[in-house]
């Protein structure tokens, strides 16, 4: 089965859950058969512990932005050499996945990317020319639904956005800032074309919680394929970073991830 319609791009502002959801639907996403490549572009790198990969796992892992043999193999500079103005800018990152993806829990594959700081500037220079060769590499990847968690801030989710990625969730908790954040993140998805755009409001309390959202959201929803109103759900703070307990107890908040998914398959599944 095709699945170029499963390039799944997550954004939001810092905090709201965006790990927590990216890995949830990825171990869902697996549950039901399909093969999964997580990658997190955040280089705090907290992804592989929510998937649940061990601590001494997590730890060793070298993000692509920081392994600067990888990039001078592949590009022909070393960034920590005060390189000059000659290396690839189409380096082959074919073997990226083999050589780094990491194979957690459930099957799911993991990539940490991280992030280069002036990236959000597109600069020249070896790290960021690697990074958006990866991020059109895994674009091609046949026979996998990826999950990119993303760095908070629009700028990477509009490069994600540009480099292939088809469909977008934007995920804000019941604030105005965050809030804000997504309806910017719609509007930049649509600028680029990207027809699927699903909001997910997470942590909601209370349905005082849904109405002040609809009320900031006014004038915006068309921008939206889909509104998923997530409950706060206190059993996360006993697991917290991994998710996989969770995904065996009675819980209104997976339900609402694993609706979440459903959507998902269906807009992926018509793409594809
Ligand atoms: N529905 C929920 N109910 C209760 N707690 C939640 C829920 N969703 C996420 N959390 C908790 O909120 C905290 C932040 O979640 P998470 O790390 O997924 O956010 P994030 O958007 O990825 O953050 P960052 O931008 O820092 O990467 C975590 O402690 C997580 O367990």
């Amino acid at each position: 089965m095709s699945t170029q319609g499963f390039r799944i791009v997550i954004t939001g502002k810092g905090g709201v859950g965006k790990t927590t959801i990216t890995s949830l639907l990825s171990h869902l996403f697996a549950g039901r058969g399909y093969s999964v490549l997580a990658v997190d572009e955040d280089p705090q790198m907290n992804l592989p512990y929510a998937i649940g990969v061990s601590p001494e796992d997590a730890e060793s892992i070298v993000p692509l932005s920081k392994n600067l043999d990888y990039i001078e193999e592949k590009t022909g500079a070393r960034p920590d050499s005060g390189y000059g103005l000659m290396f690839s800018l189409n380096p082959d990152v074919s073997d990226v996945v083999e050589r780094f993806g990491m194979k957690g829990p459930n099957g799911v594959n993991i990539l940490v990317m991280g992030t280069v700081v002036k990236a959000a500037t597109g600069c020249l220079c070896p790290e960021n020319t690697l990074l958006d060769a990866v991020m059109r590499h895994i674009n091609l990847r046949e026979g996998e639904i990826i999950l990119m968690d993303t760095q908070a801030g629009v700028e990477h989710f509009g490069r994600a956005i540009a480099k292939g990625f088809n469909q977008a969730i934007l995920v804000a908790d019941p604030t105005f800032n965050a809030v804000q954040v997504v309806k910017h993140a719609a509007e930049l998805a649509r600028e680029l074309e990207i027809r699927d755009i699903h909001l997910v409001i997470n942590r909601v309390r209370s349905p005082g919680d849904i109405t002040k959202v609809t009320r900031m959201l006014a004038g915006h929803e068309e921008l939206f394929s889909g509104k998923y109103y997530i409950p706060y759900d206190e059993m996360m703070s006993l697991f917290d970073p991994d998710v996989r307990p969770i995904l065996d107890e009675p819980s209104e908040f997976v339900d609402g991830v694993r609706e979440l998914m459903m959507s998902l398959e269906m807009h992926g599944l018509l793409r594809a």
